[in-house]
Formats: C-alpha cells, sequence, structure tokens
C-alpha cells in the first residue's frame, strides 16, 4: 500500500525536508507519495489574500473559507469519501498520541490542513466533517505559529509505523508507548567507549547477564516515570 500524504499551506517550502532522510528513502521505495500546495494558488485576487479580520472582532487576522474550499475540490474532490482522512492540527485538538498514529499509518490517504494567522474559519473544518474523517490534533500544551511544524510532527510517527518501513520493525514493539507495551519511559541507554570522561557504564550492562540487565532497565523505567510521568502510572 502507497500512502498518500497532501499539505496544504501558505509555506509549502516547510515541507521540503519531507525529501530527505528516512522520509525521503519512504518516497524512494514508493511507501508515501508526498505532495505539499500553496493555498495561495486558490486565491483570485491580486494580493493572493487568505486572510481577513475576526467577525465578532478580536486581536489578529483568521484565514478565510474560500481559498480552503477550492483547495479542497481541487485536491481532495467534491464528492463525500470517509476514506480520505483530514487532519487540522489546532492548540484546540486533542491529544495527538502514539495509538493515534499506529491508526492512522494504515490509512491510505491523508491531508494535513496547515493554519496560520489565529486559525482558519471554523466552517472550513465544518465542511470537511461532511465530506472525509477529520481530526483536529493538539500536539502538546504549547502555542506554535502554525500547523506546519506539528504536521511534520504528526507525519513522522506516522510513516514510521508503516510496514516496510522501519528495517527491523522488532525495534518498533520495544518502544515506548508502542502497543502492548507498559505505558514506561525508556531506560537510560549506553554505548562504547565504556569510560568517557570519568562516568563509566553501568557495570550490570557489561555483565552478560540477561536477566539482571532486564531488572535493572526495568527499574529504570520505572523510577524515571514515576518522576517525570506520574500521570503515565495512573
Ligand atoms: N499543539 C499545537 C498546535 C498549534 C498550532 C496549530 C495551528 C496553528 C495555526 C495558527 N497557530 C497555530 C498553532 N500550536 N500548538
Amino acid at each position: 500500500m502507497t500512502m498518500r500524504l497532501d499539505y496544504l499551506s501558505i509555506f509549502p517550502g516547510y515541507f521540503d525536508v519531507l525529501d530527505i532522510s528516512l522520509l525521503g528513502k519512504a518516497v524512494d521505495n514508493g511507501l508515501v507519495e508526498v505532495h505539499a500546495h500553496d493555498l495561495r494558488d486558490w486565491t483570485h485576487d491580486r494580493h493572493r489574500t487568505v486572510d481577513d479580520t475576526p467577525c465578532g472582532g478580536g486581536a489578529g487576522m483568521v484565514m478565510k473559507p474560500d481559498p480552503w474550499g477550492e483547495a479542497f475540490d481541487g485536491i481532495i474532490g467534491i464528492e463525500p469519501d470517509p476514506s480520505v482522512h483530514v487532519i487540522f492540527p489546532t492548540p484546540s485538538g486533542i491529544p495527538f498520541t502514539q495509538s493515534a498514529a499506529q491508526e492512522l499509518s494504515t490509512v491510505e490517504r491523508v491531508v494535513f490542513c496547515c493554519g496560520r494567522y489565529e486559525g482558519i474559519d471554523h466552517r472550513v473544518i465544518d465542511y470537511a466533517r461532511t465530506m472525509w474523517t477529520v481530526h483536529e490534533l493538539s500536539l502538546g500544551d504549547y502555542v506554535l505559529n502554525g500547523g506546519e511544524v506539528a504536521a511534520l510532527a504528526i507525519t513522522e510517527a506516522v510513516v514510521r509505523l508503516i510496514p516496510g518501513f522501519m528495517g527491523n520493525p522488532e525495534s518498533l514493539a520495544e518502544e515506548s508507548f508502542s502497543p502492548g507495551q507498559e505505558r514506561l519511559l525508556e531506560y537510560p541507554l549506553f554505548t562504547r567507549p565504556v569510560s568517557w570522561r570519568g562516568m563509566d557504564v553501568p557495570e550490570v550492562l557489561m555483565s552478560g547477564h540477561h536477566g539482571r540487565i532486564a531488572e535493572w532497565r526495568r527499574e529504570e523505567s520505572l523510577l524515571l516515570t514515576r518522576d517525570r510521568r506520574p500521570d503515565l502510572t495512573d
């Protein structure tokens, strides 16, 4: 299966980065197909206007619905199709999680709608919900200037889970937040040299005693999780 990813943004250049590294490889081996679009291509005025003042007043500007609607018509189509997943990154979205990434990794077509300014006219999201499967997703409780960086983060989390993307899928199974894993943070990692700037790799990891190593790692994960993410232990 090839996943088609579309990105709608007034800064489509953000997505040039998808041609490099692992994601570039996924494109080369046909696992994903990436199309970035400039929302301004669907404006008709001399200034290629995509924003206007908010109805009801308030600071900043809001993205006009018209360019989005015409872009949807051109990129996705005018017939409803629930198999198309449309993602609106937004601070007011539901938290994006590994399980959401897992679910999205099986979808054949995803369209990212990257807002700017104060956000997108709400009717755009309401319209999209009548046509496709819509996800309003938040990356976390902090505010970005637009949806592009969030779209890149969601893309990386999703694409790496596509079967055939990662060299050894077993490594995915062990990761924090993977399904079936206890919700624990990953233990500290070490590699050679064994001694570095006066700091040594914990002896147990050099013992070759796999039982003790597993025990040490679990204990470290429990301590770390209790200290940094007590919410995961609920
Ligand atoms: N988790 C998170 C999403 C965002 C976000 C997403 C889209 C827009 C559009 C204008 N500002 C935005 C901010 N900030 N933080």
